[in-house]
């Protein structure tokens, strides 16, 4: 099968945001991008256009990122990389996706969706937390059960708290606001399509509210306005349940797999039946290095 009969996802985590810089866990926690990250989303563009320049094949139609600002910030930086005009729609459950399309379509615009289907996995009370000291407090086995078993969950977040990280031991506040009813700001369109939003989360959660969108979305899309390709931005935990999903990985073998901050992944699927063809990273070797020290963070060799 020819790269011409494939359709092509370009799947990303976002750059290096605030909070992975100072190894705490993120999760629903709206960081920003550091400059590091911005860096990181400006090469991941000159890879994809450097992938479809050299197979003659056209820049992404659509775009996907989740409702967290280093996912939106990482797809923006890329589209201006690629001088790709594009209008941001926010769409729930209850969304017409293909009058939105109609819409931004007719101002020549790229089309952004933005769901909370593709937000990272809700982490619990650990959101906020320093990863050496949740590995401290936890033990290895537990620390990474939690993090990759594909039913490891972390303990729920109490909603009613109001975390503000003030010092962390290292001296350095990040001055996030992990308020939790801030949610009802952030997340009221969701709430108003009486979306349940978690309040923790393991992988498998995460695939069973993003394996819809994929279908009905993303690959529903793609088939009726026939594209090429797409881009999508999302998390670690978002893009391991994308593969999953994709590749039909099992959930064994799910645990094994860490996803590096802005490095494109490219999976082809058979444009009849969106089948699985094949994957691979546009930056190989790098990807291999750096999904290592995401699975070290926390550890005394990546602090
Ligand atoms: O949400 C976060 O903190 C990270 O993006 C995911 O962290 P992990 O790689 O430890 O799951």
């Amino acid at each position: 099968m020819t790269i011409g009969d494939t359709f092509k996802l370009f799947i990303l985590r976002h750059g290096q945001s605030e909070l992975n810089s100072e190894n705490i866990f993120c999760g629903w926690i709206d960081a920003k991008l550091t400059e590091k990250g911005k860096l990181q989303a400006r090469h991941s563009a000159k890879l994809i256009k450097q992938y479809c320049d050299s197979n003659n094949i056209p820049l992404p139609q659509i775009g996907y990122t989740s409702r967290l600002a280093r996912t939106q910030q990482t797809m923006d930086v890329i589209l201006e990389e690629l001088r790709l005009g594009h209008e941001n729609h926010v769409i729930t459950i209850n969304t017409d996706i293909n009058e939105e399309l109609h819409k931004i379509g007719l101002e020549g615009q790229l089309p952004v969706l933005q769901t909370w289907r593709l937000n990272e996995r809700h982490y619990g009370s650990w959101q906020g937390q320093r990863k050496p000291n949740a590995l401290k407090e936890y033990g290895k086995e537990k620390y990474m059960y939690i993090r990759r078993d594909y039913n490891g969950k972390p303990p729920k977040v109490d909603l009613n708290l109001e975390m503000i990280q003030e010092e962390n031991d290292q001296g350095s506040s990040t001055g996030y606001d992990f308020k939790e009813p801030n949610r009802h700001l952030k997340y009221g369109l969701e709430e108003k399509a009486n979306e349940r939003l978690p309040e923790s989360e393991s992988l498998c959660e995460v695939v069973t509210r993003l394996k819809p969108f994929l279908n009905a979305g993303i690959l529903s899309i793609a088939k009726q306005n026939n594209q090429e390709s797409c881009v999508i931005v999302g998390h670690g935990s978002s893009v391991r349940s994308l593969l999953k999903i994709l590749e039909g990985i099992s959930d064994e073998e799910i645990k094994d797999i860490d996803i590096p901050n802005g490095i494109p992944l490219v999976i082809e699927l058979g444009r009849e039946n969106y089948q699985f063809v094949r994957k691979f990273y546009l930056d190989p070797e790098s990807a291999k290095v750096n999904a290592q020290m995401v699975r070290d963070e926390g550890f005394e060799k990546n602090p």
